[in-house]
């Protein structure tokens, strides 16, 4: 599969080379070659069930891989590496009853870094006005932010988010982009999964197309879809949906 255009020397954030995992008889992750750029958010988009979670866990270290290799940050993949990683998966973990500040700063605390991260993160997603107001009554918006945040603290290098739209309305989604770009604009990297074509389309630079665990393509957003039909090209990598 073809990287993504890349300048000259440049070392991809996330690679991986024949990536695999099986579940008993079945290939959930098909020897996926991935190249993430720096700098870059790349979406991981497919069908329910393609493979993106499994893929995301196994760069994590919270799945080992049946086969195939994963290198971090131009380095064979080390568990010193994930220091330099921020990740939500599975949705947000938060204590119901406590607030957003109080949440980063347990998280903090557990994490070892520095209080003052948690002003710092609480400002990045803009959840430094939600006061008192306990993370259970918060609004999906307010969730995604404050998972979000919890990635965010220690600034990390990369940030890995399974799924970080869901749920979002479009005014979520264009508010979640401008922090995740925000994000990259210092040079650092950002993977997200989703299975909903048009917001991976609205976030990321570029894309890896995954369905039944083979990477169909990757490249930029311009390239998967030339004359724009974004649906089209979807349709006929995957193999899935009929449009009306
Ligand atoms: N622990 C597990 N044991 C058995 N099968 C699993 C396990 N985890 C995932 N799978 C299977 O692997 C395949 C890929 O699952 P995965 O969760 O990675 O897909 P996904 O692309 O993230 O889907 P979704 O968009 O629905 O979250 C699915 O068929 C799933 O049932």
């Amino acid at each position: 599969m073809r990287p993504p255009s890349s300048g000259a020397g440049e070392v991809p954030v996330v690679q991986t080379a024949g990536l695999t995992r099986t579940f008993g008889s079945a290939t959930a992750v098909d020897s996926v070659h991935l190249a993430v750029r720096p700098g870059r958010i790349y979406g991981l988009l497919g069908p329910n069930g393609a493979g993106k979670s499994t893929t995301l866990k196994m760069l994590l270290g919270l799945l080992p891989p049946s086969s195939g290799e994963i290198r971090l940050f131009g380095q064979p993949w080390n568990r010193g590496a994930l220091a330099r990683i921020g990740a939500s998966i599975n949705g947000p973990s938060y204590y119901g009853h406590l607030s957003a500040r109080q949440n980063l700063a347990v998280h903090a605390h557990l994490l070892g870094v520095s209080g003052a991260e948690v002003e710092r993160v609480l400002a990045a997603v803009e959840l430094s006005d939600a006061g008192r107001k306990k993370a259970k009554s918060f609004s999906t918006g307010m969730k995604g932010r404050l998972a979000l945040a919890m990635a965010m603290l220690g600034d990390p290098d990369l940030l890995i988010l399974d799924e970080p739209q869901n749920g979002l309305d479009p005014e979520g989604i264009a508010a979640l982009r401008t922090m995740l770009r925000r994000f990259t604009d210092g040079g650092r990297t950002v993977v997200l999964s989703s299975h909903l074509l048009g917001e991976v389309a609205s976030l990321a630079d570029d894309i890896g197309l995954i369905a039944a665990g083979q990477l169909r393509y990757q490249g930029s957003i311009a390239d998967f879809a030339p004359d724009g039909d974004l649906e089209r090209a979807y349709f006929a990598l995957t193999g899935t949906g009929v449009r009306a």
